[in-house]
């Protein structure tokens, strides 16, 4: 299979889809790896370290998505990619078409089959968006803390505290990989730490890791409320795979915050948790002040640090490529349920329950799609 690897060109995102040591795998498998030229580049992979293991450097975009039989790429297409798609390409990305009906609707228009690293679930976990929520999570108190400082408009505090003044409060909602490692973060800082979270078997988890270090609490209204008014650092951590983020705090709940403090709302690539967050922010611009209260809502964070987080994503999203790329996409999806819960499009229909209902969409699952399509053609 002929595999395309583009330049990311979201904003400050500087990681890309695959690294030198992934062309090799493909490469030997008998594959061929286009890389787009100074692809890697935001990440510390040259082109020359490209070549040296077998992928060819292609110049334009344009040509790299027309000779490309798979896309595989970090962040979902921007509105500029789309005149790219065709019938039957096979688009290998993060999409998070939930909080995206454009793009779902152009990669329906076009009959991409569209995969999806967010929704790939096996026993219940989500392998290919554990990394870079690692990431995301640990990213968030160092963010938070930064923000929290009076220079950059926060209410001046130190979220350690020192001796002899009280220590800064961390609440994180929804107790997963980000809230977990949000947790573990925070607490390392010495901060004060509370964990919301829908399962009771989820927070019974985190007191075995945690003990005494953090405070659970079962996520309902008062709770949340109780939580987000004792805030200097506010953590939006949940995730329903493949659905819109539920609107967890209201806009009252971030009035009743303390002027200067931060909210960090990991879970914006979903649509994100909370009321008064209308817009998804850059690494350029990545805070705005609402009710005094500063909100950071960036969907790329892992993309601020690429080396990192590039190696960390490709770790997991390779073995993948290679299964599609060996059996090709209809066999691989058939053969794995892995695979077949990440597909989100195939010809023209959404093939993944939850982004069909969070759009408001019929769903149709991938075997009826190919059918569907069998019968047309
Ligand atoms: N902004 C960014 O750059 C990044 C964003 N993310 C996003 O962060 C979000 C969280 O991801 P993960 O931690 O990996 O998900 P996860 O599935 O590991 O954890 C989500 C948690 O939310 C809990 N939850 C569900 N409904 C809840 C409710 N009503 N109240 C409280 N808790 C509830 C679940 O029980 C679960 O423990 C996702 O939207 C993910 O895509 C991840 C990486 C980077
Ligand atoms: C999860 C995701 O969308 C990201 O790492 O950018």
């Amino acid at each position: 299979m002929i595999i395309g690897i583009p330049k990311e060109i979201k904003n400050n995102e500087n990681r890309v889809a695959i690294t030198p040591a992934g062309v090799t795998i493909l490469n030997n498998a008998g594959h061929r790896v286009l890389v787009e030229k100074d692809a890697g580049i935001g990440s510390g992979f040259t082109n020359e370290d490209y070549r040296l293991t077998g992928a060819e450097i292609v110049d334009q975009a344009s040509e790299l998505w027309h000779a490309s039989e798979m896309i595989m790429k970090v962040k979902e297409p921007l509105a500029s990619e789309y005149g790219y798609f065709r019938p039957g390409l096979i688009l290998f990305t993060y999409l998070h078409l939930a909080a995206e009906p454009a793009l779902a609707k152009a990669l329906q228009d076009d009959k991409v089959v569209s995969i999806a690293y967010e929704t790939i679930a096996v026993n219940r976990t989500l392998p290919l968006l554990t990394p870079m929520s690692e990431v995301a999570g640990r990213m968030s108190i160092q963010i938070g803390a930064q923000y929290l400082q009076k220079s950059n408009g926060g209410q001046g505090i130190l979220l350690a505290g020192v001796p002899g003044v009280s220590r800064g409060k961390v609440s994180i909602i929804g107790g997963g990989v980000v809230g977990t490692n949000a947790a573990k973060m925070a607490i390392g800082l010495g901060a004060e730490v509370t964990i919301i979270d829908l399962s009771a078997d989820r927070l019974r988890q985190l007191d075995d890791i945690f003990g005494s270090q953090i405070q659970t609490l079962i996520s309902n209204p008062f709770n949340i409320a109780k939580a987000v008014s004792e805030a200097d650092l506010l953590i939006g951590a949940v995730l329903i795979p493949g659905a819109k983020a539920p609107r967890l705090v209201t806009e009252d709940m971030v009035k009743t915050m303390k002027p200067g403090s931060v909210i960090v709302d990991v879970a914006i690539d979903q649509g994100g948790i909370v009321e008064t967050i209308d817009k998804v922010t850059t690494h350029d611009n990545p805070v705005f002040v609402k009710h005094g209260v500063l909100h950071y809502s960036v969907a790329n964070m892992p993309g601020a640090v690429p080396r990192t987080s590039t190696i960390a994503l490709t770790n997991v999203t390779v073995p993948y490529a290679l299964q599609i790329a060996n059996q090709g996409v209809v066999q691989a999806v058939t053969n794995s349920g892995a695979l077949q819960s990440g597909v989100n499009t195939a010809n023209g229909s959404i093939t993944c329950a939850a982004v069909a209902s969070a759009l408001g969409t019929a769903f149709t699952p991938f075997d009826e799609a190919l059918e569907q399509h069998t019968a047309a053609s």
